[in-house]
């Protein structure tokens, strides 16, 4: 008997988009949503909702037990995390299969793999995915780190193994700052996430942010989708996403995602998951590996064909997966950006009511979103409000639909990220695919 009720256990525009996938495979969908979300628009559309507390994420979106209750009163028999809140949290993965409901998500010992730095880094090395040259596993004393960035060089990035993300991280310029540096990184990750452990890699200064999507069926079978290039970033926030990457030639493409695929076959990987390498002088270095499905997935899907959530319902549902490698084609290209509910330009949040809406569309225009005409937007959580993924034959062709797609796309009531878009696409460096992760804060710092 298949999975025939997902309860999906997330808000905003993912939830909306695993209900559509849901909905599109005859299957029902269960909304959990705090008292803040009551009137979403995935709430309004599933079969079921079922309140799951009060606004605070820790009371709602993060409440594991009230999130176990909903499923058994509404009789899911499958729950989708989505991404962000407990979608890698290895405990509550275990706690979902423990209830004999099905996970739509890895396995929980690979979600707690990668979510320890040290251990995720370890693994990766011994399926054969290239390193940042660095310490082998975790550095507990100044005498190594000192050893260590002798034998790499400075700069040094010092890391926490329960890090990641942008968390936990300091980078040492020199000797003389080591000790200090690295006794700070143990005590404030002790702090942030009870857990001292750290690691050192060689800092490389002005990286790209290039991510493998792979998919495992968990027997053993597994394929990846291609790159997605992630390199216009904020204090860790993705702005804007694209695939393929402007900066891979095919070869790199195919090479590195068989390495990638490879190892997630060797690994029995089950599922959605996302590599993330930075990209410098050519060469390929892990940094992490998300054991979920991401924010930027469209943009794969739109240049591949595949509906990563559905294929994700699938494997979860003891399905092979609908493609083969060799059936996987590469077409076109895809952007998103990721329109936020704030001020472009200094960030500031913009929670509030939504006057008018017109979502931008046309030929290979989406929009992933849960606005309305009417709608407020809570200021409790994230401040994504929509995605807009274009798609076009190639990049330049992709970039004029952007543009007249972001000129369409109206939000009225707060103020958005659609102008920081704008600017964005009449810069040269982002016309030419020319920039790395550090290019947008740089851009952001001469503009005021
Ligand atoms: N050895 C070494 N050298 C430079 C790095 C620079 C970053 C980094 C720093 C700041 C922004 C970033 C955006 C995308 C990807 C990486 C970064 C980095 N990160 C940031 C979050 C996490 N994914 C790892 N690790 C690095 N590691």
């Amino acid at each position: 008997m298949g999975i025939s009720r997902i309860l999906i256990a997330n808000r905003g525009e993912i939830a909306l988009r695993i209900h559509r996938a849901a909905h599109e495979m005859g299957i029902e969908t269960v909304a959990v949503h705090s008292t803040a979300d009551a009137d979403a628009m995935h709430v309004r559309l599933a079969d079921h909702a079922v309140c799951i507390g009060p606004p605070a994420a820790a009371d709602s979106y993060l409440n594991i037990a009230n999130i176990i209750s909903a499923a058994e009163i509404a009789q899911a028999d499958a729950i989708h995390p989505g991404y962000g809140f407990l979608s890698e949290n290895a405990k509550f993965a275990e706690i979902v299969e423990a209830h004999d409901i099905k996970w739509i998500g890895p396995k929980p010992e690979h979600i707690r793999t990668m979510g320890d730095k040290v251990e995720a880094k370890k693994t990766a090395g011994a399926l054969g995915l290239p390193l940042v040259p660095g310490s082998d596993g975790a550095v507990a004393t100044v005498e190594e780190a000192r050893a260590i960035a002798a034998e790499i060089g400075f700069p040094v990035i010092i890391k926490a193994a329960s890090g990641g993300g942008g968390r936990g991280m300091k980078v040492c310029e020199s000797e003389d700052q080591l000790e200090t540096l690295m006794k700070q990184a143990g005590s404030e990750a002790k702090a942030a996430f009870g857990d001292a452990t750290v690691y050192i890699e060689k800092y490389l200064g002005d990286p790209r942010h290039i991510e493998f999507q792979v998919f495992g069926d968990g027997n053993g079978n597994a394929i990846h989708l291609g790159e997605r290039d992630c390199s216009l970033q904020r204090r860790h926030q993705k702005v804007l996403e694209e695939a393929p990457s402007p900066v891979l030639g095919e070869e790199d493409r195919m090479r590195m995602g068989e390495v990638c695929a490879q190892a997630m076959r060797d690994m029995g990987y089950r599922g959605a998951g996302t590599i993330e390498f930075l990209w410098e002088n050519g060469e390929f270095y892990f940094i992490e590996m998300n054991t979920r499905l991401q924010v930027e997935h469209p943009v794969t899907e739109a240049i591949t064909g595949v509906d990563l959530v559905r294929e994700q319902i699938r494997i979860a549902d003891g399905k092979p997966l609908s493609v083969k490698q060799d059936e996987i084609e590469f077409k076109g290209h895809a952007i998103e950006c990721r329109i936020n509910a704030e001020d472009p330009f200094t960030f500031a949040p913009s929670p509030g009511k939504i006057s008018y809406y017109h979502p931008a569309g046309g030929m290979h225009v989406r929009v992933d979103s849960g606005l309305y005409a009417g709608y407020s937007i809570p200021p409790y959580y994230d401040s994504m409000i929509a995605k807009l993924i274009v798609y076009g034959r190639n990049r330049e062709g992709c970039m004029m639909r952007l543009k007249r797609a972001l000129e369409e796309m109206v939000v009225e009531g707060v103020k958005t990220s659609i102008p920081l878009h704008q600017a964005l696409l009449e810069q040269d460096d982002v016309k030419s695919g020319d920039y790395s992760i550090k290019w947008l804060e740089e851009w952001l710092k001469e503009r005021d």
